[in-house]
């Protein structure tokens, strides 16, 4: 078995196809923010306490109360078959195994109602939504993610256009191969089709407020960067925030997430989880420090599903969760509540 996430993208990347290993993979441009993402992490070092006796550790949070059992959520990501036959369905059974919140993406290659039934009643599954011109569409999508049993409903607002992919035009990669589809966008106009995913790019604050004012569900924006939006955000009645780049996939050069994940912590009072460049049980902790109250990984979920299907999403979510315990007792921690600011400073090498 792989001893890291480093050695479980090894093993993806030799199996996959190379357009599907350079979706995987890639960002937008230069790809300067994927790097950043992961780099931030390294540059920040921990301070860690001696001395105080902590014989177990307590990984477990609570996220719109419920219970789950180590701050690390599964990030929405598309097209699971690509990585596995089992797709989605496998991703679902490895999140409820571990007791932890699986985001299940728009653009899934099974049904929210497949992947709720997948992950059985263990799972706390959220579900990832782009708001759709249509309000009419987004009002079906929330009603099927409801009627699933969603906790939450996390609106991805990074994305009014699509990023520049180079990896995958030079691989000609714009659709998923025959006969695979996004079932979330089956039968949603009558007519038995499926409907291609739409980016919006007049989205604004009014489609928060009426979505907001659509569902019950805590509403989660994935996507800010900017103190002033979570500010505003939370003004609308989000309950939640995603502090992400998209790992990098949609503005280039944007601010690794690291970088940005205090100073929005610091002027809301709502849980603020945070992803982009996750890939070791010391970056958690660098996020707790910062005030997350738990990260997301993207890419890792990827790369085990790819490596080991549902096997290897397990092995990369308990490979995490040891590392969290052995980061958390190597600083002084006894519980992700326990991680301070102060554990962490900035590089002065
Ligand atoms: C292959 C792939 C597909 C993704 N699909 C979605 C998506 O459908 N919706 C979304 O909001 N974010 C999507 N993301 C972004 C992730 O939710 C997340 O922000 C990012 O992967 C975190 O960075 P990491 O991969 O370094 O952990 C995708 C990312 C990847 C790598
Ligand atoms: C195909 C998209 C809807 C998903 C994706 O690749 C992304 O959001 O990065």
């Amino acid at each position: 078995m792989p001893f890291s996430i480093r050695e479980f993208e090894a093993l993806a990347r030799d199996r996959l196809p190379r357009y599907v290993y350079d979706f995987m993979a890639g960002g937008a441009d230069d790809e300067v923010t994927v790097r950043a993402n992961e780099n931030a992490f390294a540059r920040l070092r921990l301070l860690p306490r001696v001395l105080r006796g902590r014989p177990k550790r307590d990984l477990g949070i609570t996220l719109f109360g419920d219970e789950i059992t180590m701050p690390v959520v599964l990030s929405p990501t598309a097209f699971h078959r690509l990585a596995d036959p089992e797709g989605e369905l496998a991703t679902a059974r490895a999140a409820a195994r571990a007791g932890t919140v699986m985001i299940a993406s728009m653009a899934s290659t099974a049904s929210i109602g497949d992947i709720a039934k997948a992950g059985g009643a263990d799972l706390a599954l959220w579900f990832q939504a782009y708001i759709q011109s249509d309000t009419g569409i987004t009002r079906t999508l929330v009603r099927r993610a409801e009627d699933a049993g969603c906790r939450a409903l996390v609106v991805t607002v990074d994305s009014p256009v699509f990023g520049w992919r180079e990896r995958d035009h030079r691989n000609g990669f714009h659709h998923l191969p025959v006969g695979w589809h996004c079932e979330n966008m089956r039968d949603l106009t009558g007519d038995g089709g499926v409907l291609d995913i739409e980016m919006v790019a007049d989205l604004s604050w009014d489609h928060i407020d009426q979505l907001v004012a659509m569902t019950d569900l805590p509403v989660v924006l994935k996507g800010v960067l900017h103190p002033d939006d979570a500010v505003t955000a939370v003004d609308h009645g989000v309950r939640g925030l995603l502090v992400s780049n998209h790992g990098g996939r949609q503005l280039d050069t944007a601010i690794a997430t690291i970088d940005a994940v205090a100073d929005i912590a610091a002027v809301v009072d709502v849980p603020v989880l945070v992803d982009g460049g996750v890939r070791r049980g010391t970056d958690v902790v660098k996020a707790l420090a910062f005030g997350a109250r738990a990260v997301g990984v993207g890419r890792p979920v990827l790369w085990g599903l790819a490596a080991r299907g549902e096997d290897g999403v397990t092995e990369v979510l308990e490979l995490l969760r040891a590392e969290i315990d052995r980061a958390l007792a190597l600083t002084g921690c006894a519980s992700a509540h326990e991680v301070a600011r102060d554990l962490v400073r900035e590089d002065r090498c």
